[in-house]
């Protein structure tokens, strides 16, 4: 059995304004960490939002700041972190790359966007990834995921067929789309069978209003929690257990046929 308490933190993001940001997600962790959440989960982007132009110089190298404050953060309050994506500097240029520390302050994974979102620009700005964002936490696996990642079932499904019993998404995903958001999710977890905690964030910035509804699913697709719009930790329990149980009712990852497809 292996039951965890998950909060979603549904911030606001300063444009281009690592510092401020920083002290945001810091409060909100505080914050958090009163109901003793096993794992701390952060939007995409979430240092320096969407101002592309100026993250040749807001970007981390090697996204080593953000390293280090999830490395304290996983230590000082007990828990995991699916912390998010941060601009990261690397040899191939920028990624916006998922960071994952478990609760003993180790890194468990990191992930970097691997579809690029062409209607918000990211291919002129930043590099894709091209790894799987499959991770290990308590022995069981899980898949970080990054916004746009969700219209790819085939994308998702492959981390389903890595083992992961838990897709993490964090996005800044717009409110024009908020029902392709709600939706894409929802069929992510049923036709995976797993549990999806996709963590959006709130507020607006030059170009786009975000749509919060984080959302907590279950492998039968039931929404176990949704966000409003505005700023918040959505908070959320979920049990593996129900994994197993969905997957050998309708024994799907069995009765696939992909020699045929
Ligand atoms: O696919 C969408 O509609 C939104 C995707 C997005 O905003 C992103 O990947 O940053």
């Amino acid at each position: 059995m292996m039951k965890y308490k998950i909060a979603c933190l549904q911030m606001d993001i300063a444009f281009g304004n690592p510092e401020q940001n920083y002290k945001k997600a810091s409060d909100l962790i505080h914050q958090a960490n009163a109901q003793n959440p096993d794992i701390i989960v952060l939007p995409e982007l979430w240092t320096t939002g969407y101002d592309l132009d100026n993250l040749k110089d807001t970007a981390e190298e090697e996204a080593q700041e953000a390293k280090v404050f999830f490395k304290d953060a996983a230590e000082k309050y007990n828990s995991h972190f699916i912390g998010g994506s941060v601009a990261n500097k690397t040899e191939a240029g920028i990624e916006n790359t998922l960071l994952v520390f478990d609760k003993n302050g180790e890194q468990a994974g990191i992930y970097s966007k691997l579809h690029l979102f062409k209607l918000m620009d990211e291919h002129l700005y930043l590099a894709a990834g091209k790894e799987k964002g499959v991770f290990s936490l308590d022995g069981h696996k899980f898949a970080g995921l990054i916004c746009y990642d969700i219209r790819f079932p085939e994308w998702v499904r492959a981390h389903a067929l890595h083992g992961a019993e838990a897709m993490f998404v964090v996005a800044e995903w717009p409110i024009q789309r908020l029902e392709h958001w709600r939706a894409l999710l929802i069929a992510r977890a049923i036709e995976n069978q797993c549990f999806v905690v996709a963590c959006n964030r709130a507020g607006s910035d030059p170009n786009n209003k975000f749509a919060g509804h984080s959302m907590v699913i279950g492998p039968w697709g039931d929404v176990i929690a949704e966000g409003g719009e505005g700023e918040e930790i959505l908070l959320a329990e979920i049990d593996l257990d129900e994994v197993k149980e969905a997957r050998s009712k309708i024994p799907i990852f069995a009765d696939r046929r992909p020699e045929l497809y």
